[in-house]
């Protein structure tokens, strides 16, 4: 169920392309998003993240087209953000408010809540999850795992049909990072996971590799791992490390 009780159709991308300054990032790319585990894969650079800020609608096309749901996510913002939620790949880029409590209110603020509600929803909402006593606590009391999982229920507040997430993994030790993904595989959401571990793809069920801001394989895990994983292999460092 989503918090808007509206059907999800999926993310559509037609020809959708992103540059900055001249240079294309990402694109042309073709896609429609209907499964409810999808891996994005790449090297670093190839687009992962500009991807997912482009269905996020935090940047434009530069041509072409983004549906989320028939809803296009840069032109409405307020239609976007029950039905979609981000994740970022680091906490600290995401938390806006120095209260646990006032951080998980915020989303309902802007979908019109007024505050004494939010914040009741807020706290019932870490009642729900063992955590009531976060409530007034600051956020920088928070480990880097806790502040992850504080931006997942924050994102999970508007019960939007739709995650994305940016290597959600990525910074938390292992015993955090199972709980998170035991966490996540238990969401109802689709979700859309920019990761670099093949065994975390393995699970989906659809995996979209990116090269070059284009989609160079997609498919089940079966089909499209494989040769990413051969690839990777045969791969230069790249510049950054490279010897
Ligand atoms: N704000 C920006 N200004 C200029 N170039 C950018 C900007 N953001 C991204 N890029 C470039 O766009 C390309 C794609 O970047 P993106 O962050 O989407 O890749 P990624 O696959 O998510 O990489 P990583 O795995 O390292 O996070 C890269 O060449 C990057 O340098």
């Amino acid at each position: 169920m989503t918090g808007t009780g509206a059907v999800s159709h999926g993310i559509d991308l037609t020809g959708a392309e992103v540059s900055l300054l001249g240079k294309r990032l990402l694109g042309p790319v073709t896609l429609n998003i209907s499964e409810r585990r999808v891996g994005i894969i790449g090297r670093n650079g190839s687009g992962k993240s500009t991807l997912l800020r482009l269905i996020a609608g935090l940047v434009a096309p530069s041509a072409g087209q983004v549906r989320v749901d028939g809803i296009d996510p840069s032109g409405d913002r307020k239609g976007l953000i029950a039905r979609l939620g981000i994740l970022f790949q680091n906490p600290d880029h995401q938390i806006i408010f120095p209260i646990v409590e006032e951080e998980l209110a915020f989303g309902l603020r802007q979908m019109g809540l007024g505050k004494v509600e939010a914040l009741a929803q807020a706290k019932a909402r870490l009642v729900a999850e063992g955590r009531g006593h976060w409530a007034g606590r600051p956020v920088s009391s928070l480990s880097q795992g806790q502040r992850q999982y504080l931006c997942l229920l924050a994102v999970l507040m508007m019960e939007p049909a739709t995650l994305l997430l940016d290597e959600p993994f990525s910074g938390l030790d292992i015993p955090t990072a199972r709980g998170l993904a035991a966490h996540l595989a238990r969401l109802s959401q689709r979700l859309l996971v920019v990761t670099h571990d093949p065994l975390v793809a393995q699970a989906y069920d659809r995996v979209i590799w990116l090269e070059g801001g284009l989609v160079k394989g997609d498919g089940t895990p079966d089909a499209v791992l494989p040769a990413y994983l051969t690839a990777m292999e045969a791969a230069d460092a790249g510049p950054d490390f490279g010897a």
